[in-house]
């Protein structure tokens, strides 16, 4: 049940921008037999909800505030600089409710007030929308500078998010920080982007204007990086590196994955043809059709139990380990046996059926996560090419 619970867990932290709902009904699908595991989610996304800088509007109210261990008052409660308010946050619905007054005081309110006001100028400037928060942390040492810009485009199968995070140290000027951008994309296979970008610098004046400066000045040069990264790789190379896994250097056949199903002995019996060649071996489905002319044994005996259960006379003839490699290149799902099909008989020489390494669970798994570190210069780049034009 422990390690349920905490591979559920990560899934929820993965979650892609703006895909913690599909997340979550997926989950609900995976743990249909343990319905309480979701009930137990709860630091989850909390967890999620402060890191990600997820904004809620604050009933009545139009404007998004942001959700972060920098604002938060303990208790599921958060407040907000600019509204002077604080409210209650649902980190499993994402809503805000019982909102009270909450004014800022203490040893970094005017610091943190001065850079909310150039901070809202920057934002509006640099950002066709985002939202931002400065709040004192540290026990009221230092402060944080957030700023979160969402870009869902469902449509064009990506999801983004900006996050920036920089906590400034009055008595040194040091103001130190990172820029997150996350990417999901999932067009043609699914291809998670994220890039962590360190900024350190130094603020001469101790104001809010010279914070902001400071911060404007590193994600314009973040910015100018990821444009020189992205005139550099052509689209080419683009693609070839999407299909590339950085660490074995295969190639993922992503059309593959994605049609990975489950066959009854219905939809398989209908491809019995030279033209449409459908096999089962130990229940896995195999597209035999391009096989066909290369079958050392030949066309016929391959017809003779094409669309059935080819387990037997497989095993019979003894094929070779190199046989049930070749196997591997055409498997295209599982078969899913009901009462009265036909099952195969135990052979004498009962080898293991190939190894599963096609990855039938990606059929169905929710999420295939490949890092592309420099594909997120393509991506960066339309996100950030979005904040040009509406500051242009
Ligand atoms: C997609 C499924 C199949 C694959 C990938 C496959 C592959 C091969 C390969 C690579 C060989 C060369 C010998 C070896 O390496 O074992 C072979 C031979 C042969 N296969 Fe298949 N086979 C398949 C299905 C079948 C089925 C269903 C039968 C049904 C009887 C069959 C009958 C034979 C025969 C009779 C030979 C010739 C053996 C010989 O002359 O030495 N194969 N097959």
């Amino acid at each position: 049940m422990a390690s349920s619970l905490a591979t559920i867990e990560s899934f929820v932290e993965g979650a892609p921008p703006g895909e913690l709902s599909d997340v979550i009904n997926d989950i609900k699908t995976l743990t249909v037999n343990e319905p309480e595991l979701v009930s137990e989610l709860g630091p989850a996304f909390e967890k999620y909800n402060e890191e990600q800088f997820v904004t809620v509007k604050l009933p009545g109210s139009s404007q998004q505030v942001v959700i972060s261990s920098h604002n938060s008052l303990g208790d599921g409660r958060y407040f907000d600089v600019e509204s002077s308010s604080s409210f209650a946050f649902d980190h499993a619905t994402q809503k805000a409710s019982e909102v009270q007054s909450h004014v800022l005081d203490g040893a970094q309110a005017d610091l943190v007030k001065s850079t909310l006001k150039s901070l809202s100028t920057y934002v509006q400037e640099h950002y066709p929308s985002a939202s931002y928060g400065v709040y004192p942390t540290e026990n009221d040492t230092k402060i944080a500078v957030i700023i979160v810009a969402n870009k869902y485009s469902p449509n064009n199968y990506w999801n983004g998010r900006w996050r920036s995070l920089y906590i400034f140290d009055p008595p040194s000027g040091v103001l130190d920080g990172s820029i997150k951008v996350d990417v999901h994309y999932y067009e043609d296979g699914n291809v998670r982007l994220l890039t962590n970008k360190p900024i350190s610098g130094y603020v001469s004046s101790d104001t809010g204007a010279g914070i902001c400066k400071e911060i404007a000045a590193g994600e314009k040069k973040y910015q100018e990086e990821l444009n020189r990264g992205f005139t550099s790789l052509s689209e080419g190379a683009f693609k070839s590196l999407r299909r590339q896994l950085p660490v074995t250097r295969q190639k993922i056949e992503w059309d593959r994955v994605i049609s990975y199903r489950e066959f009854t002995y219905q939809d398989v019996a209908e491809h019995n043809t030279k033209k449409d060649l459908f096999l089962v071996i130990h229940d896995k489905v195999y597209d035999s059709t391009k096989f066909i002319d290369e079958h050392p044994g030949g066309e016929e005996v391959l017809l003779d139990v094409g669309g059935q259960d080819a387990t037997e006379a497989f095993e019979d003839v003894g094929h070779s380990d190199e046989a049930r490699e070749t196997l591997e290149k055409y498997y295209v799902g599982n078969v899913k046996r009901q009462p009265g099909d036909p099952t195969p008989k135990a052979t004498a020489s009962a080898v293991a059926p190939p190894a599963d390494t096609s990855g039938a669970g990606m059929g169905t798994a929710l999420y295939a996560f490949v890092f592309i570190g420099g594909l997120a210069a393509y991506f960066g780049y339309q996100y950030l090419q979005q904040n040009q034009e509406a500051s242009a």
